[in-house]
């Protein structure tokens, strides 16, 4: 089932396009990634979805509901972990999930909530002195408090340490399996790969692709990608002449080699007649990094 439509959406800000006609649809029960550089227009397009900001132009519907219109219905049904939602640093755990529960009028009971993101034992620690996968914990929480249909998670996981980033993606997903569809905002490839069912790939506030993590790779994967350090000097054309060889990039003292075919082959073959043996050979498979550079033309930075 179909629980939130988004057609035709544009946004300006004076006069600067930032959503320019962005078109997709969440299924229940999936997490669907918005998947983009800084600046593609990914919190606008979802603060729409949510109510909290007015589109210029487009359609959203959230279970039927319109959300400039039916904004009580949409904030009962949607749950909203923001990028810029800051508490007060003194502000006690409980408090703030006490706080935000007395917004719904049917609240998640949120000692049982503390206890599912693992702050069971920091009820009673201020806000600021959580650590930052903490914090995050704490909002994914409170985007929860509400017992929405659909939580909106806006990257979640921008300055967590590695360690702090997986546990984050461990919560996310048993949130999908307590039933709750997860729209996951962020700029990290590695971080929709593993946790999204489908992924809107955005830039510059238009949307690139929507499928799978797999779809989208295996919608780039024409091409081979192979590296090596060669044994010794040789010219580029040995290579360019063989027609399964698309492209040779040198870096440092490696060589990449794009094609199709029986590349490893074709290519050892040519360098063992030149006298080349190419060592730690190593055949690269596309990521969804590679995906977006080819199907937006730019690279998604990652910090
Ligand atoms: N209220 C506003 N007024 C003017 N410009 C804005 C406003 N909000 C966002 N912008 C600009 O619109 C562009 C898109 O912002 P948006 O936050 O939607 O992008 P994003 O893809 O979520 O990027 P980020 O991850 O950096 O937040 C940015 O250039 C941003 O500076």
């Amino acid at each position: 089932m179909t629980v939130i439509e988004v057609e035709n959406l544009r946004k300006r800000y004076d006069d600067r396009p930032v959503v320019n006609g962005v078109s997709f649809a969440v299924e229940e029960g999936e997490i669907f990634g918005v998947l983009g550089p800084n600046g593609a227009g990914k919190t606008t397009t979802v603060e729409c979805i949510a109510g909290l900001r007015t589109p210029d132009e487009g359609k959203i519907t959230v279970f039927g509901y319109d959300p400039r219109h039916d904004r009580q219905a949409v904030k009962r049904l949607v749950g909203v972990q923001l990028q810029s939602a800051v508490l007060p640093e003194k502000i006690k755990v409980w408090e703030a999930l006490d706080l935000f529960a007395s917004f719904y009028p049917a609240p998640a009971d949120w000692r049982e909530l503390l206890d599912r993101v693992g702050l069971g034992g920091k009820r009673n620690t201020l806000f600021g002195r959580l650590s930052g996968g903490q914090k995050q914990r704490l909002s994914i929480a409170l985007a929860l408090i509400g017992n929405p249909r659909v939580a909106i998670l806006d990257e979640l996981t921008t300055g967590l340490d590695p360690q702090a980033r997986r546990d984050t993606w461990e919560l996310i997903e048993q949130v999908r399996d307590s039933g709750v569809t997860i729209i996951l905002v962020t700029h990290f490839m590695e971080e929709a790969e593993r946790l999204c069912d489908r992924v809107a790939l955005i830039n510059g506030g238009e949307v690139a692709a929507i499928d799978s993590p797999a779809g989208l790779i295996s919608q780039v994967e024409r091409e081979q990608i192979i590296r090596f350090r060669p044994s010794g000097a040789f010219d580029d054309a040995v290579l360019t002449a063989l027609p399964e060889v698309s492209r040779v990039r040198r870096s440092g003292g490696s060589v990449e080699v794009a094609g199709t075919g029986n590349l490893i082959l074709v290519v050892s073959q040519a360098l063992a007649e030149h006298g080349v043996t190419p060592i730690d050979l190593r055949v690269e498979r596309a990521t969804l990094d590679d995906a977006f550079l080819v199907l937006t033309g730019s690279r998604l930075t990652a910090d």
